[in-house]
């Protein structure tokens, strides 16, 4: 059957149903264990995907920038002035852009790949010391089954929360060790090192974004200085009939700014000018997208766009996501010269943690999310 690779979104916008609401109880909860599933012929149900949201292979590659950092890194000028306008341009577009000569150890991404390795590929029992609480997004969680009862995602997540408060905070090794066991050190030690390094990043991002809005190089990254971020290992086995189910959703990151290192296998595709576009994998760019935070914080003008990622029958895929997130404390208002009467304010004031629980507990993350947000906390405050 052929598929109509322009999306409906109307579809998409709907919130989902939670698994607790519409699981029939006769049926037994589903477990995703790629070991056991890539010997069945068919797939579960729940992880076949409507007709208007199954994915297509063969798309058109997106056009996003390659934006070099090592002008701006080192301090010149003209080449930070360069680096700004392409962020602002692809931001305004879609929200997508690659950066290359980033700065950050080759040998770092390698061992974040590898290691990825040490857990996936343990038995789904081990894994589950680090099982994925309902209301929680740290842990280890197979598929989303916990949560949703239709839509499945053909993936495995281990994600875990990092902390940029303290200088040599060691938040990310310790939550590993103390959830996996001692044999997990230099795990813990090989993604607090990838979180600290991607927190710099973003916040060296976050200067290019505040010049290219016209705020200043210092006004977003004093705010995310402090951030309480999220680091996700995601790892996609190979699925038998590719074509039915997808790796990830369609969805808009709720989050603020997203890092994101691809393998050499390929999958992300993003949705621009109503059609999927594909963003190819290229192992010394880091790929970077705004999300639902950002685009409040820019009151509009930068886009969080959707995106997904599609899964092949022979290999599998891995993918590592730093999800920049505002301390809890901090108040997601744009600055003032973002505001003004041919520009009001499109989202009122929140913090990150109210809308994370409006995601985890009412809403799947799409390209409504913030004005049902806006709705839902109106509600609330009248
Ligand atoms: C299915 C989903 C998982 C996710 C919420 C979402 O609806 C789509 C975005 C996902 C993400 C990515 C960033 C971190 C996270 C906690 C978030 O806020 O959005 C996760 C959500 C999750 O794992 O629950
Ligand atoms: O694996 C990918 O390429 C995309 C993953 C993603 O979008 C996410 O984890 O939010
Ligand atoms: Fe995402």
């Amino acid at each position: 059957m052929a598929i109509d690779c322009m999306t409906n979104i109307q579809t998409m916008s709907q919130p989902q149903k939670h698994h607790h609401q519409d699981n029939k109880e006769d049926e037994a909860p589903l477990v995703f264990d790629a070991s056991l599933l890539r010997h069945q012929l068919n797939l579960p149900k729940q992880f076949i995907w409507p007709d208007d949201e199954k994915p297509c292979m063969n798309v058109p590659e997106l056009v996003v920038p390659l934006i070099d950092l090592r002008g701006f890194l080192s301090g010149d000028p003209v080449a930070t002035m360069e680096a700004a306008r392409m962020v602002g341009e692809a931001c305004q577009k879609h929200g997508f852009f690659l950066v290359v000569n980033h700065g950050i150890d080759a040998n770092l991404i390698s061992h974040a790949h590898s290691y990825m390795d040490d857990f996936f590929e343990v038995p789904l029992t081990q894994k589950q010391r680090a099982q994925r609480k309902t209301g929680e997004h740290c842990g280890y969680a197979s598929s989303f089954t916990g949560r949703f009862s239709s839509k499945l995602p053909w993936k495995e997540t281990l994600s875990f929360q990092f902390s940029a408060e303290e200088k040599s905070s060691t938040i990310v090794k310790d939550y590993l060790c103390n959830t996996l066991g001692q044999e997990f050190e230099q795990f813990g030690r090989v993604y607090q090192d990838y979180c600290d390094a991607m927190s710099n990043l973003s916040l060296g991002i976050m200067e290019l974004l505040g010049m290219s809005l016209g705020v200043g190089k210092a006004c977003f990254r004093e705010f995310f200085e402090e951030n309480d971020s999220i680091m996700r290992l995601n790892y996609y086995p190979p699925c038998q009939k590719p074509d039915l189910t997808l790796g990830t959703g369609p969805h808009c990151d709720p989050t603020s700014l997203t890092i994101l290192h691809q393998d050499q296998v390929g999958g992300l595709q993003v949705f621009v000018d109503n059609e999927w576009h594909s963003i190819n994998p290229n192992f010394n760019a880091f790929v970077v997208n705004i999300g639902d935070t950002f685009m409040a914080l820019s009151n509009g003008r930068y886009k969080s766009c959707l995106h997904r990622a599609v899964v092949n029958s022979k290999t599998t895929r891995k993918s590592l996501a730093f999800f920049l997130c505002p301390k809890g404390d901090k108040v997601v208002s744009p600055p003032s010269e973002l505001v003004d009467d041919l520009t009001p304010r499109l989202y009122p004031d929140f913090t990150w943690p109210m809308l994370l629980e409006f995601t985890q507990k009412h809403y799947r993350a799409d390209m409504k999310t913030l004005e049902a947000f806006t709705n839902w906390l109106q509600q609330k405050r009248s």
